[in-house]
């Protein structure tokens, strides 16, 4: 790993690094924050998913993360969203497909199936990357917003006994209903829906093998929430095999950073229970 950058905040470190990814067969940057707590001890880690169009760099710099993060002993891992650096057919034309827009699948379809691969990238590479090189536990939980809200879903609900907890900022629940969804899941993953249910959080809750509990906050004022995101059907999936779900409606809040920072600490206070941090 090349360190690019390290920035000390609250008493820890913002840390950015560049590596080779063989998941995604180009070079990867991600974001990490080290608590204080670094300098005693290994700490566990959260893993950020973030949305359409994002970086590593968004939570960091919106989020409002790591006053709290650095109280708690928590590490926080910030991926990328997409592989970069290439200039496949389309794939810098649009915000919901190609770059900034990996929907954290494994593609299969061209020109995206040798790149694209940001599902094994989030749960598996990364994870044993920053394991080994940095100052954390193997302990992690896993949160995301809207896009990313998806991918933490996802992860959690088909990697039984990884996470010790997951939560979600307006995550596209039913990505195969969704505009969002079925545009990239097509591209990514062809055109038979039946490939697309394995990251389709709704789809998904009725045969997971853990009964993790699930946190999701929601603004009512998200312009995407009922075209989009579908919380209600994720809830109804959920109520059908009594997983449990704390769903909160957040009257005026819409999809954005600001939502996202108002209620960040109530997250990191889930998972930091949760990771006995
Ligand atoms: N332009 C896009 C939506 C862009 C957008 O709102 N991106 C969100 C995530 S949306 C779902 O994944 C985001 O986090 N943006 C970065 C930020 O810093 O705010 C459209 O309208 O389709």
């Amino acid at each position: 790993m090349e360190l690019l950058s390290q920035t000390e905040v609250f008493d820890g470190w913002l840390r950015r690094y560049r590596h080779h990814s063989e998941a995604t067969a180009t070079d990867m940057v991600f974001a990490v924050f080290l608590p204080p707590q670094v300098m005693a001890a290994r700490v566990p880690v959260l893993y950020w998913l973030s949305g359409l169009t994002c970086t590593d760099e968004n939570f960091c710099q919106k989020a409002g993360a790591f006053r709290l993060a650095a109280q708690l002993g928590l590490a926080i891992v910030c991926p990328d969203t997409s592989p970069r650096g290439l200039a496949l057919p389309g794939e810098h034309d649009e915000d919901d497909l190609g770059s900034g827009a990996g929907f954290y699948v494994d593609a299969t379809e061209p020109p995206w199936a040798d790149h694209y691969r940001m599902y094994e990238y989030v749960t598996d590479e990364l994870p044993t990357l920053v394991e080994m090189n940095l100052p954390v536990r193997a302990d992690k939980s896993i949160c995301g917003h809207s896009m990313g809200g998806h991918g933490a879903l996802v992860a959690a609900l088909r990697n039984p006994g990884v996470y010790a907890s997951v939560s979600a900022f307006s995550p596209i629940c039913h990505p195969t209903e969704a505009p969002w969804g079925r545009k990239a899941f097509s591209a990514y993953l062809g055109p038979d829906p039946a490939d697309w249910q394995q990251y389709d959080a709704t789809l998904l809750v009725a045969s997971a093998e853990e009964r993790l509990p699930i946190l999701i906050d929601q603004g009512s004022k998200d312009p995407f929430l009922e075209s989009q995101l579908m919380p209600e059907a994720f809830r109804a999936a959920c109520d059908a095999v009594d997983h449990p779900l704390t769903l909160r409606m957040h009257p005026g809040y819409d999809h954005s950073y600001y939502f996202i920072a108002t209620f960040i600490d109530d997250h990191l206070r889930f998972h930091a229970q949760a990771l006995g941090a």
